[in-house]
């Protein structure tokens, strides 16, 4: 049975979404996103379940930098939470002074924090989990979790259903070592990453490549590459999977101008929203047209 590493400890959004994305599998948590990465890397688990960006906080940065480094990781199936959170406390109606949490979630819950528990300090945790084990600990008077959490932390609940922005999502991956692909479904995702070169116009090049090939972008991201100050790596995800030949066309023109792309997944949509597609830009006008100049250089048309 494959085993899944995913961000803990138990009781994450993450462990969450691996359960949906890999129902009935063995689920070991790692204490961080790069130690559910290097789980997979060094072959303790099949596959990692992480994070990979929210509707409120954005990317989350240590997983679009773990998959941009080291040995590389391909995403097969991506899961969406809605995100909505529970506060548990250490004791019931005593005063609220330091509140725990994984950063993307106290900035999620920032102005229910300033109304509701004025004054109190935030902390950042490694995780919602870790934050709830700390305040079992006697750590901080309050923790902000998944709903999940309090099943594994029987923690007093001082409130559920928090969320400053109503319909607030987590997009999370299952990433394993290159193998074959998912199969297409009609309504795809491909993630690269390039590090365009430090000139005048590098970037718009490598979207131009999209662009030009009718290619919706769904997401882009840039984070720094530590060590080198002011160069950036670009995060482009964008609709349609690898298989399809204005994919492939678009994904070949980006490695010519740039040799370290790196692919990161061609998978189904979670949302199953099927892509646009720019008139003449229909895998058909793609074929089309290749096999028109394959009779051409054949001699049998012009
Ligand atoms: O800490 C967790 O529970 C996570 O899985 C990361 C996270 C944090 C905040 C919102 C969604 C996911």
């Amino acid at each position: 049975m494959p085993r899944i590493a995913y961000f803990g400890p138990q009781g994450t959004f993450t462990e969450q979404a691996a359960r949906r994305l890999a129902p009935g599998h063995e689920l070991t948590p790692a204490e961080t996103i790069s130690a559910a990465l290097a789980a997979v890397r060094k072959g303790e688990a099949d596959a990692a379940c992480v994070p990979v960006e929210n509707s409120v906080e954005g990317a989350v940065a240590a997983t679009l930098d773990g998959l941009a480094e080291e040995d590389p990781l391909v995403a097969v199936a991506e899961e969406l939470l809605p995100v909505h959170f529970t506060v548990l406390v250490r004791e019931e109606n005593a005063p609220v002074r330091t509140v725990a949490s994984h950063p993307h979630a106290l900035a999620q819950v920032r102005h229910w924090i300033e109304r509701n528990l004025p004054g109190a300090q935030t902390v950042a945790a490694s995780s919602t989990a870790a934050a709830a084990v700390a305040v079992q600990r006697g750590e901080y008077d309050a923790a902000v979790t998944a709903p999940v959490a309090v099943e594994h932390y029987p923690l007093p609940v001082l409130a559920t259903g928090v969320a400053d922005v109503p319909d607030a999502r987590t997009r999370f991956l299952l990433v394993q070592p290159p193998g074959p692909l998912p199969a297409p479904t009609g309504a795809d995702r491909t993630s690269i990453v390039a590090a365009a070169e430090n000139r005048t116009g590098a970037l718009a090049e490598l979207l131009t490549e999209l662009a030009f090939r009718g290619i919706n972008l769904t997401r882009l991201d840039a984070r720094p590459i530590k060590g080198n100050f002011g160069l950036y790596r670009f995060f482009i995800d964008f609709e349609g999977h690898l298989t399809e030949p204005r994919i492939g066309d678009a994904v070949a023109a980006l490695r010519r101008r740039c040799n370290n792309v790196r692919f990161l997944g061609s998978h189904p949509r979670a949302d199953g929203v099927a892509p646009t597609i720019a008139p003449s830009a229909a895998n058909e006008d793609f074929t089309g047209a290749a096999d028109w100049v394959a009779a051409v250089r054949r001699g049998e048309t012009a």
